[in-house]
């Protein structure tokens, strides 16, 4: 059951400050090992943010992240890097390197700090390429490489960290249609296979169709964290989004079918101080 998984990625009372404003505010979250959750939110709701304190990048004034049991700063580099992949959004590199030396980047943390990499380091270098559909890519400069095959090689990298917890930043916004359900699905399988997969998603209809849980934040605040049914209310969308929308189900899916209709006028709208 649900219920009764290992937590492998937890945090308690998380607040961020930046330049004097609260930017992410008493967030508690918890996700399980073989769960997918999607982090969503208007823009500026504070996902990346929450994202980046996940990773252990971005500082918090409060609160406590826990990788499994470990809390989070504790954990030394390497064996951070062991348990847990973040993929930002802007994964840029200014390196000649190619697509496969990327990944295989993502195989340091598993050898030692003076040994080579191993025969069976390449094999899953390969196998995460493949994986995220990038084959092709393997020997072009990534320099060279569009935004979204950039992101494609990305997650094969952090797919090759083998890790419990994947955190991912908008991972399918710069990819076309087929990639998208492609990296998706292969998401929901890691996830399936015991991994716990928190990724930053904008397309509620995904965030629907392939997350076991969402957390919806608002001006900083986690304000419905649930499944996607629990979470994705007309009532909420108007309450957060400020959007009027029809949410039933989509009979070719079988997940839940956002149908945004308009933006609606009045307090929800862009009056809200905290849109300000
Ligand atoms: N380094 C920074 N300096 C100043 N303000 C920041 C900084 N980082 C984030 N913010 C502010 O914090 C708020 C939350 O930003 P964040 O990127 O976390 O939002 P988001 O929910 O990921 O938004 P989006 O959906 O637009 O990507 C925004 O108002 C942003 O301007």
């Amino acid at each position: 059951m649900m219920g009764q998984r290992a937590s492998l990625m937890r945090a308690d009372g998380v607040r961020v400050d930046i330049d004097g404003r609260t930017i992410v505010d008493g967030v508690r979250l918890s996700v399980a090992a073989g769960e997918m959750a999607g982090l969503i939110g208007p823009n500026g709701a504070g996902k990346t943010t929450l994202l980046r304190v996940l990773a252990g990048v971005q500082p918090a004034a409060h609160g406590d992240v826990r990788v499994g049991d470990a809390p989070l700063l504790a954990l030394r580099a390497r064996e951070r890097a062991r348990r847990l992949a973040y993929v930002p959004q802007d994964t840029t590199l200014d390196f000649d390197f190619t697509a496969h030396d990327v990944v295989l980047m993502g195989r340091h943390p598993h050898v030692g700090r003076f040994e080579p990499l191993r025969p069976a380091d390449y094999e899953v270098a390969r196998t995460m390429l493949a994986e995220a559909g990038a084959t092709r890519l393997a020997g072009q400069l990534v320099t060279t490489l569009s935004g979204g095959e950039r992101q494609l090689v990305h997650l094969a990298k952090a797919l090759a960290h083998e890790p419990d917890v994947l955190l991912l930043d908008e991972p399918v916004a710069a990819l076309d249609l087929r990639h998208q359900l492609q990296v998706l699905g292969l998401l929901r399988r890691q996830a399936t296979r015991g991994l716990a997969v928190v990724a930053v998603l904008h397309d509620l209809e995904h965030a629907a169709r392939f997350c076991d849980r969402l957390f919806l934040l608002d001006g900083g605040r986690l304000v419905a964290a649930g499944t996607p049914r629990e979470v994705l209310t007309e009532k909420t969308l108007a309450d957060v989004y400020g959007v009027r929308a029809v949410v039933d189900d989509d009979v070719a899916t079988g997940a839940l079918r956002v149908t945004a209709l308009d933006v609606m006028s009045g307090p929800q709208a862009d009056a809200r101080p905290d849109r300000a």
